[in-house]
């Protein structure tokens, strides 16, 4: 596990969606999109709404399943997308690039936008809003929720 945290907001991930959005439509039109499985469910669906795109077809890959020692599993097929001509793939994010890779394997004539890249998955987009450390793991909205801190005032009472 890395050993910092970035926190995205709601807010920050509607404002990078509509970013990649807007550097993506001179590079259509798209036939349709395709989105990864789960995290590039939520960007997708805010590229289409800016896009005027209704096609969405999805692909899922599981990566970390020990069952299959390791190997990327690809349960879910993009059927509809072909070879990926004409297609836009879209992710939340790229870490190693193992997701990328069996993505773009599957969909070899399709072009792979990401909000947010790792070095090592970085060269494996086509495009994408903002770099991130490899040591940073990101947190997504989903994965997180408010927390009650105490007032500092508070803390320091109990600490004397
Ligand atoms: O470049 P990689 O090292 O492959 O990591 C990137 C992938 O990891 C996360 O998905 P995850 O497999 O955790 O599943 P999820 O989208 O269903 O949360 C993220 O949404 C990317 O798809
Ligand atoms: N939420 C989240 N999932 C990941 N999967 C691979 N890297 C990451 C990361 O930094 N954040
Ligand atoms: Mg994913």
């Amino acid at each position: 596990m890395a050993t910092t945290y970035a926190t995205v907001t709601w807010d920050q991930l509607h404002r990078d969606a509509r970013l990649l959005a807007e550097t993506l439509i001179p590079r259509g039109p798209f036939k349709g999109i395709v989105a990864v499985t789960r995290g590039g469910l939520i960007p997708a669906a805010i590229i289409a709404r800016e896009m005027d795109c209704r096609l969405i077809e999805t692909i899922s890959v599981v990566t970390y399943d020990e069952e299959h020692q390791g190997k990327p599993q690809v349960v879910k097929a993009p059927a509809a997308a072909g070879d990926g001509e004409g297609f836009l793939i879209i992710d939340d994010l790229v870490d190693s690039g193992v997701t990328a890779q069996v993505v773009r394997q599957l969909l070899p004539k399709a072009l792979f936008a990401c909000l947010y890249a790792k070095p090592s998955g970085k060269p494996l987009t086509d495009l994408f809003v903002v770099e991130v450390p490899q040591a940073t793991w990101v947190l997504f909205p989903w994965d997180t929720a408010p927390l009650f801190i105490p007032p500092l005032a508070r803390k320091s009472e109990t600490a004397g």
